[in-house]
């Protein structure tokens, strides 16, 4: 099949070369010359310093890349997708599947990524939407390594159609679900406690602090998917725990990098300047944050994570708050 990816970032590629792996047609768009020349002539994703297969093609125009397929992979950052989904919509003629790689919430309106879809695709143009999601960093995706993920959609027939179209039987296998609202809820929620394991790992509070954070940090996504609506079940799935785990000790997440340097002393500016790809736990946890604030939740690691990030609390200060809370039953 054919298949247009917007965005040749990171993920983008890594998953353009699933897609190439599986014999599929790809033409990737980025707003980037540099990475389209990158692409086209050295065939490198230099994001990640690694090569990818020859037959992936890129392009800055978002007229020919749409007009390409009717299947859309999107791996923008969340904080573009707006502007990224206005230049799809000026050029758009036909109706497209849309399938989303990107984690994030939006902190203005706590919309899912889902609903802005919705928001911003004329109906007659949007045939469907499905959300992959799973713990798949793309330093390792891209060099062929074991990886599980899910496809999630409302139309079951959508999730599989996605599914088949990943899934490869030498490394890649794909699940499909049709949770989509819990599906993209722990890809996005995740992210917030991969900073505060990143923050644990820079203060050297070692691996008993660490396992403690993710527990604790699955309760407060529970508090958070009951309040917001949504069916539990996919916690306890590779979109929800899994992918909590993989961000949490994998020192090639993003969001535990940046809060390694934040434990380390850098504010959030001089982290944020240092690092070359997104950190989708930082919005995420200002929308999460809110969200707990307006809906009267007690979620007491989300609350720390945001006053370390956006009022400058020192993080041994977010730790002693943390642990001067009331005892508690665990569960
Ligand atoms: N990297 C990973 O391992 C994984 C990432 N994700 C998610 O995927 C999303 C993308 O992450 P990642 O690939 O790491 O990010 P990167 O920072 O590596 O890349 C994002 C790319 O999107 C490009 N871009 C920016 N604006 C637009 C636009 N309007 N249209 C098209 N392209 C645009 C950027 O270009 P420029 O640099 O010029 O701004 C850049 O090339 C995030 O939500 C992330 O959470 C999910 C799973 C794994
Ligand atoms: O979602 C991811 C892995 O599943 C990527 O997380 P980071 O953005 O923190 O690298």
């Amino acid at each position: 099949m054919k298949i247009s990816v917007i965005g040749g970032g990171s993920w983008g590629l890594a998953l353009s070369t699933v897609l190439s792996n599986n014999n599929h047609d790809v033409l990737v768009y980025d707003v980037d010359p540099k990475i389209v020349k990158k692409v086209n002539t050295l065939h490198i994703c230099i994001q990640l310093d690694e090569d990818i297969n020859d037959d992936i093609r890129a392009t800055n125009n978002i007229q020919e890349a749409i007009s390409f397929s009717d299947v859309l992979l999107f791996a923008v950052p969340t904080k573009v997708l707006r502007p990224a989904l206005r230049s799809v919509v000026d050029v758009i003629e036909r109706p497209k599947l849309c399938i989303n790689a990107a984690k994030g919430i939006e902190p203005e309106t706590f919309l899912r990524v889902s609903e802005i879809f919705k928001e911003m695709v004329p109906a007659e143009f949007l045939k469907g939407f499905v959300a992959l999601s799973g713990p798949s960093h793309a330093e390792e995706v891209i060099q062929g390594m074991t990886t599980v993920i899910t496809c999630a959609s409302e139309v079951e027939e959508h999730a599989i159609f996605a599914q088949h179209l990943f899934h490869n039987s030498d490394y890649f296998r794909v699940y499909s679900s049709t949770d989509l609202k819990g599906v993209e809820l722990g890809g996005a929620l995740k992210n917030i406690f991969a900073l505060a394991s990143g923050l644990i790992a820079g203060k050297g509070l070692g691996d008993n602090a660490r396992a403690a954070l993710i527990t604790r940090g699955l309760v407060e996504m529970q508090k958070f998917y009951e309040s917001y609506g949504a069916d539990t079940a996919s916690l306890f799935g590779l979109t929800g725990i899994g992918d909590l785990i993989v961000t949490c000790t994998s020192p090639h997440s993003r969001n535990f990098q940046a809060g390694y340097k934040i434990g380390h002393g850098k504010d959030l500016e001089e982290t944020l300047e240092s690092m070359t790809m997104v950190v989708e736990g930082i919005r995420t946890c200002e929308a999460a944050y809110k969200y707990a604030v307006e809906h009267d939740l007690e979620l007491p690691i989300i609350e720390q994570i945001y006053n370390v990030l956006f009022n400058k609390l020192d993080p041994e200060i977010a730790y002693r708050n943390l642990f001067e809370r009331s005892r508690k039953k665990e569960l």
